[in-house]
């Protein structure tokens, strides 16, 4: 499984996380996605308000509410402001039709409950995460309690499930919602919508990594140009 460097600099997700900075506009509610690329919407969001950007913001992770307290971003909740004008997001895996894998940092619970609560729901990623088709494992969600139910289940809709262990702590990973991590590598997925509806039936999963819901995805490129795809 590849290793996540979320300190390391990367021009691509730069100029990604930049360019979709520039969507947010004053009066905004918007929905802060986690990781590496995100995090730099966060950080020119948090500049832009310095200069007198006037929005406020709900986070999908405890990463992203610190990186936004220290950006100097107003917080609120989904309780106050249940209806968000936008919300910015990095993806695992992209495909052509901007269906998306996410999770990498288990924190696709709370991203989804964003994203559908966003009136736009907006990618931001490096080239390298696109792809003609997912091929990207999913990242399950679960309940420690249902973890060997759900290790079956997966396995019966043709899943090869792997819990994900922590690399500084003995044992798995805690979600922020205290639940356990599976990841869930299917091959190819020939048709993401009909494997996020089967993947929502098995019972233990909270939420899984597949997203059908994408508006907008801005792709950083090498030569540090900005390619922007619309569903
Ligand atoms: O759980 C983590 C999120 O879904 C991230 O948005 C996703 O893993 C992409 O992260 P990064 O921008 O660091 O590649």
């Amino acid at each position: 499984m590849k290793e996540r460097n979320p300190s390391g600099e990367s021009p691509e997700k730069k100029a990604a996380g930049i360019a979709a900075a520039d969507l947010v506009k004053d009066g905004m509610v918007v929905g802060l996605g986690t990781g590496s690329t995100t995090a730099y919407t966060i950080a020119e969001l948090g500049r832009r308000v310095a200069k007198g950007l006037d929005i406020i913001a709900v986070v999908t992770s405890y990463q992203s509410e610190m990186l936004a307290i220290d950006a100097g971003i107003t917080l609120t909740s989904l309780a106050e402001y249940p209806e968000l004008d936008i919300a910015i997001d990095g993806a695992d895996q992209i495909d052509a039709a901007l269906n998306v894998i996410k999770g990498g940092g288990a924190a696709h619970t709370r991203e989804k409950v964003v994203s559908r609560s966003a009136e736009r729901f907006v990618i931001v990623a490096d080239e390298s995460k696109s792809s003609e088709q997912l091929n990207h494992y999913v990242p399950l969600e679960v309940l420690p309690y249902a973890k060997e139910l759900v290790l079956k289940q997966v396995r019966m809709i043709g899943g090869d499930p792997v819990l994900r262990l922590a690399s500084r702590k003995d044992g798995p990973v805690i979600s922020d919602n205290g639940n356990f991590i599976i990841d869930a590598s299917f091959g190819v997925i020939e048709n993401p919508v009909v494997m996020s509806a089967l993947l929502s039936q098995v019972a233990g999963i909270v939420e899984h990594g597949i997203f059908t819901n994408v508006d907008e995805a801005y792709i950083g490129k090498k030569d540090g140009s900005v390619e922007i795809l619309r569903s």
